[in-house]
């Protein structure tokens, strides 16, 4: 743990793999990427420095709780999601070998992103300058994803900022696009700070009792009101000592997650779901109003990956009458990624927020000049 504090803020990276073997990812029964066995799994994280906490699964994936965050295994999907001084991009390499040599899967897509850490200093190489990271990750990705690009995704409220990694090879479909074989499938990913004091404290384990990691756990997850967020989802939850909570939402073949760091100070919550824009509308309004009420943050940022543009629009339709305006919204489109939409809110009840700055309604903003990697071939 940094002497500062914990990094609350999460590197996140997706990979998506192909392969002729029918056997292993092709048909319903197809198991691909969830054949690798556990030790193998052991090995990557231990690169990543992290470990296994709790484990859950159904007939379409397994979600893993970690020590540092989520990994979430889909049968041609690898989810890693990992917060803290760890080095996830370490995780690539062996991750790339294993799905080669073991199953026969080939990588076509890659997406690595994060926010803007609050303690930077802290962090090790690569992760002290993104483009360290994005020169690592291309160094481990093979020539065959050719189309790349990066970008640095500005908003108004300095702290956050949106990094971009897209990287696919020429022939493979946005996997977020709407006539993707899942259905329109769409991700949303929140990054929150300087949550409500009070609503914090329920992330801290009562003193005196006796620690247990995964009942604790369930009692957050029901004290809280996360258990009504998709009442339907298994939930496998996992409470640190002190404080500290994470969770892996499965529902079907979509996945959600929550971890939260509620030190005084750096405190810091991040959601993450998975939804269909053929969902009902207010599918999303729904989830968005519950997470406000259970965390209150001054700031929160959205990140909307979508062929389409309807979702990011239903996302400040559902803020605003939180108390929450948007800040700023910066668009942008990656390989085989479709649109990215980035949204900063602040709550207008909090005093630091309440400084008159004018409201930037939200409409395409693309710094150009953030590009520092722009598509090759
Ligand atoms: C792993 S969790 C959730 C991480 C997530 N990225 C976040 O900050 O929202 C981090 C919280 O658990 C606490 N914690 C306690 N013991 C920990 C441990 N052994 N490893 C990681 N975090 C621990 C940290 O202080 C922090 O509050």
């Amino acid at each position: 743990m940094a002497v500062s504090g914990f990094e609350g803020f999460e590197k996140r990276l997706e990979l998506h793999f192909s392969g002729d073997d029918r056997k292993n990812v092709g048909s319903s029964f197809g198991l691909g990427l969830r054949l690798l066995d556990f030790e193998t799994l052991q090995h990557v994280l231990h690169a990543v420095q992290c470990t296994v906490v709790s484990a859950v699964a159904n007939h379409y994936f397994d979600a893993y709780v970690l020590s540092e965050s989520s990994l979430f295994v889909y049968p041609t999907k690898i989810i890693i999601k990992t917060c803290g001084t760890t080095q996830l991009l370490k995780s690539v390499p062996p991750l790339l070998r294993h799905a080669s040599l073991d199953l026969g899967l080939t990588l076509v897509f890659c997406r690595y992103t994060r926010g803007n850490f609050i303690f930077p200093n802290a962090q090790p190489f690569p992760y002290t300058n993104f483009q360290n990271e994005v020169v690592y990750l291309e160094e481990s990705l093979p020539d065959s994803l050719c189309y790349r690009k990066a970008n640095v995704m500005p908003s108004k409220t300095p702290s956050h900022a949106w990094h971009v990694f897209s990287a696919s090879t020429e022939n493979t479909t946005c996997p977020f696009g709407e006539d993707d074989s899942d259905g329109g499938l769409f991700t949303l990913e929140i990054c929150m700070t300087e949550l409500d004091r009070d609503l914090a404290r329920n992330f801290f384990l009562r003193p005196g009792t006796e620690y247990d990691g995964d009942s604790a756990g369930k009692e957050m997850t029901a004290l809280t009101g996360i258990s009504g967020i998709n009442p339907r989802a298994l939930i496998c939850d996992f409470a640190f000592d002190p404080c500290g909570y994470s969770m892996n939402g499965i529902y079907g073949n979509r996945h959600s997650t929550i971890h939260v760091t509620p030190e005084d100070g750096y405190s810091y919550a991040s959601f993450e779901c998975v939804g269909s824009v053929y969902d009902d509308r207010d599918d999303v309004v729904r989830v968005l109003k519950k997470v406000v009420q259970i965390f209150r943050p001054a700031t929160m940022s959205v990140s909307t990956t979508c062929a389409s543009h309807e979702v990011w629009m239903r996302v400040a339709g559902a803020l605003e009458p939180l108390g929450l305006k948007c800040r700023s919204c910066s668009v942008d489109e990656f390989p085989a990624s479709g649109n990215v939409v980035y949204q900063t809110f602040v709550d207008r009840r909090s005093k630091k927020n309440n400084n008159n700055t004018p409201v930037q309604n939200c409409h395409k903003v693309v710094d150009a000049n953030a590009h520092i990697g722009l598509e090759k071939n």
